[in-house]
């Protein structure tokens, strides 16, 4: 396969020749990796096997769809450069029957509201916060070092170990940052800036995340296309340990060799709001095992990150597979207090670490989206209302002031304004928040927000809610318990 990959070749003779014109129906055909057309702006792209990609394989989320808003959310201006070789028509604009007017006059007013905020400034980082933002994670770190560097007293040992789960969570919003292109306009240093504080300080591989986290973004809440498919949204994928929707434990069982969902399953999906706080304390040892793997190219997380591994390999494969190695050796030597502790002591603290950074990353993305609505492949609305529909912002509330909710949310409680305009540095979140809530309201898009405390409730629910309608859908389907 070459450049472009089978798409280049029709591409290159479309170029010359007249522009076929197709259906949207055509177009809805063209619906997988090996077969995958996409419209922009009207116009109709042929990108079938096209594992080179420089974002990856979620470019194929997009197959046999309408792919104008999420290409804005993620490429620089020079993209569209490339895309000129594999464009091989023109979409005839009438046979789009499931938009009326109504739909096309409000995709035309969220792209004039881009355009407005991209006029405004919203998208330019102020670098004077990046650098204090930098700063202070370092003093953080340098903290929690000392405290164990220093001090005999137990006590001051897990409060530095907290301190450091809390600097995790915080690298991570740091890495989501730069990995989102929102502080430089130049993308290797926002690679750069991820792989510091991704892989070296965090422990976390740049190239899982952005595998993880756009796939996230192109399609949020979104259930695999079939139960074989990994084509979702990789965020839900918690089968099965939780389940998001009875789509989701209906597609796992479907994946059973006896089609039948085990006894593990059934206690655990049954008692899944009550596990939700355990498994968070366990997210970060997960999210480790699959960076490690990434990293040393040890697994992949779905079948088209594993062919596009084997085509392209990583991005930055000696700084991923370096950073990653030094991370776990500071790590390591923090955790044993520098030679001076037991093995068992040392685990502890280690744990305690990885419980209480897994702990705070995880309940924000799940205050973010879980508990909203979820969407089956087939049924996904327009780009804006699937990403509105999916998210909720998070605010203060029951005695937890905004200040707090912001700085321990890093941007992410304006998580419906990020995924509408991911390429926003986060300190322009909140101008940005207002313009979005009016168009929201102007447009009756239904806007979900609640504090963290009413969040937290929601997604407990909705657990207890699939729990209980998944109990009827296995009793129905032939009960083994
Ligand atoms: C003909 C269609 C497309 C072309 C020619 C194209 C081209 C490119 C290019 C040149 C880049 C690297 C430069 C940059 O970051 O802007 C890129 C990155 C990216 N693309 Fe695409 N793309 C296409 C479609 C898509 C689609 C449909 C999606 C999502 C559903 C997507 C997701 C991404 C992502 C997430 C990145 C950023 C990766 C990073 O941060 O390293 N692309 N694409």
């Amino acid at each position: 396969m070459g450049k472009g990959g089978d798409a280049g070749v029709k591409a290159n003779s479309a170029a010359t020749a007249k522009l076929e014109k197709y259906t949207w129906s055509e177009v809805k055909k063209h619906a997988q990796p090996a077969d995958a057309w996409m419209v922009y702006n009207n116009k109709v792209y042929d990108v079938s096997n096209w594992h080179e990609h420089p974002g990856g394989a979620v470019i194929f989320t997009h197959a046999g769809d309408d792919m104008t808003d999420i290409f804005a959310a993620f490429h620089a201006a020079g993209s569209h450069n490339m895309m000129k070789k594999f464009l091989i028509g023109d979409l005839i604009v009438e046979s789009v029957e499931h938009k009326d007017q109504k739909q096309r006059d409000f995709e035309k007013a969220y792209r004039e509201l881009r355009s407005k905020l991209v006029m405004m400034g919203m998208f330019k980082s102020n670098i004077g916060f990046y650098i204090y933002k930098q700063v202070s994670q370092i003093s953080m770190w340098a903290a929690a070092m000392a405290m164990m560097w220093y001090s005999e007293n137990p006590l001051v040992h897990f409060a530095s170990a907290m301190l450091m789960g809390l600097f995790f969570q915080q690298c991570g919003w740091l890495a989501h940052d730069f990995l989102h292109h929102q502080v430089f306009k130049n993308r290797r240093y926002g690679d750069y800036a991820g792989l510091f504080w991704g892989n070296l300080m965090q422990g976390f591989s740049v190239q899982w995340w952005k595998n993880k986290h756009n796939g996230h973004h192109a399609v949020p809440n979104l259930h695999n296309s079939s139960a074989l498919a990994t084509d979702g949204d990789p965020d839900i994928d918690t089968m099965p340990l939780l389940a998001w929707s009875v789509t989701q434990a209906q597609q796992y069982r479907e994946l059973q060799a006896d089609g039948k969902d085990s006894a593990f399953v059934k206690f655990m999906i049954k008692n899944q709001h009550i596990f939700y706080f355990p498994i968070l304390l366990l997210a970060r040892l997960s999210w480790l095992n699959e960076s490690f793997k990434t990293s040393f190219g040890l697994g992949a997380a779905s079948e088209n990150a594993a062919i596009e591994l084997k085509l392209k390999g990583l991005q930055y494969p000696i700084t991923e597979k370096s950073f990653i190695t030094m991370h776990h050796i500071w790590m390591f030597a923090y955790a044993c207090g520098f030679g001076r502790f037991s093995f068992l002591y040392s685990a502890a603290l280690y744990l305690t670490v990885t419980a209480s950074s897994g702990f705070y990353l995880a309940i924000v993305f799940g205050l973010g989206h879980n508990g909203m609505a979820t969407y089956d492949a087939d049924k996904r609305p327009d780009f804006w209302k699937l990403q509105v529909t999916t998210t909720r912002n998070i605010t203060g509330g029951h005695g937890i002031p905004q200040f707090f909710v912001d700085w321990f949310c890093g941007g992410l409680q304006y998580q419906v304004d990020h995924h509408l305009l991911p390429g926003i540095p986060r300190h322009n979140l909140r101008k940005t928040h207002e313009f979005v809530e009016s168009f929201c309201k102007e447009w009756n898009v239904q806007y979900h927000e609640a504090d963290m405390y009413d969040g937290t409730i929601e997604v407990l629910e909705c657990l207890k809610t699939v729990g209980s309608e998944f109990v009827i859908d296995f009793v129905k389907d032939g009960p083994t318990m």
